[in-house]
């Protein structure tokens, strides 16, 4: 048996559990900021434009030699027109045996890349919002608002969760569709007024959180915003904030937030895990994630090793 084997998204939805992925996350992340390719190979994503569809194609190679982890994601993200029943990403994840290199398994990447994002959004919560956290906002309503929420919900204990989406009526509904009990706000500055952590979620290319609004110390997970000429935060808050991000490198390339603002990168996650440099969560500060092979990798090879164990 060389033949791949397929895993459909319902599949990996029930192997893959945040308890198991946050620890293997951080530990990759931390692998990754030292720069040691004996340990983790990858490089910054290469994004192809779907011009006729205003769409994206990136393809995200990744070895984690210290797991013996070969894989790549290959994702679509378009824009979309609000209230478009289309999905704004789709994604597969192939994972091979790094000593044949042939595919041993592909999986939908869907659920990987909503729930890894969040898992990392989570870290970096963890590490670097304000010591006492009672108000946590979503911007935007969609699928990583929902596995933020999910996440955020397991790891926290937030005193009052605030949604907010361009269209109130998806904001209601995304309220509506979970277990606790979330706020809908009309505005983005009365969502954001006090809060202490604040993810952004959002398909926007224009800046929807504005520094003025946003209490000093709080911490922001921001999401979107994957291209260079993309934002989700306006030049304030990025001059105000501490920068971290998931990587130096693909920052430098891929985020409109930090390469428009000229904002400086303090540190990569990864170093804060590895202690390299310091969680200044006294500050105001801003992750700024874009998203990394190395998580998908990590997932695959953990939804794939429990797949068999049950077979
Ligand atoms: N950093 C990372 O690792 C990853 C980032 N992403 C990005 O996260 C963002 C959200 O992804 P999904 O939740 O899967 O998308 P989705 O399509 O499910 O939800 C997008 C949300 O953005 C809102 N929106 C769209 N245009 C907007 C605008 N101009 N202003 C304000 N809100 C607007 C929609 O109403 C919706 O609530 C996207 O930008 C996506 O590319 C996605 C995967 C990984
Ligand atoms: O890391 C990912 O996966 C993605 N990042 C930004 C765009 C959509 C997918």
């Amino acid at each position: 048996g060389r033949r791949p084997v397929f895993l459909s998204d319902d599949v990996v939805a029930r192997l893959l559990r945040y308890d198991d992925l946050i620890p293997r996350l951080e530990a990759v992340l931390g692998k990754f900021s030292l720069r040691d390719s004996a340990a983790v190979v990858q490089p910054v994503r290469s994004v192809m434009p779907v011009v006729d569809h205003n769409g994206f194609l990136g393809l995200m190679p990744a070895y984690v030699a210290y797991e013996g982890i070969l894989c790549a994601k290959v994702v679509a993200f378009y824009s979309r027109e609000e209230g478009s029943s289309l999905p704004s990403t789709q994604a597969t994840v192939l994972l091979f045996d790094p000593e044949f290199g042939n595919v041993a398994a592909v999986m939908d990447g869907l659920d990987i890349t909503h729930k890894r994002t969040a898992a990392v959004s989570a870290i970096s919560a963890k590490l670097l919002s304000p010591a006492q956290s009672d108000v946590l906002c979503i911007l935007g309503s969609g699928h990583q608002a929902l596995s933020h929420y999910e996440v955020f919900m397991q790891l926290f204990s937030f005193k009052e969760v605030r949604v907010w989406s361009r269209r109130m009526e998806m904001a209601k509904q995304f309220a509506a569709s979970v277990q606790g009990s979330v706020t809908v706000c009309s505005s983005v500055k009365e969502t954001v007024d006090g809060a202490d952590v604040i993810v952004t979620v959002t398909n926007s290319s224009e800046p929807v959180l504005f520094g003025e609004w946003v209490k000093p110390g709080a911490h922001v997970a921001a999401v979107g915003a994957c291209r260079p000429n993309w934002r989700e935060l306006d030049d304030v808050l990025m001059r105000d904030a501490v920068i971290y991000v998931d990587s130096r490198e693909a920052a430098a390339v891929e985020s409109g937030d930090i390469i428009l603002s000229g904002a400086k990168v303090f540190a990569e996650i990864g170093e804060v895990l590895n202690g390299t440099s310091p969680a200044l969560r006294e500050k105001t500060t801003v992750f700024k994630s874009l998203g990394m092979g190395i998580q998908d990798a990590i997932c695959a090879k953990l939804v794939f090793d429990k797949w068999k164990s049950n077979q």
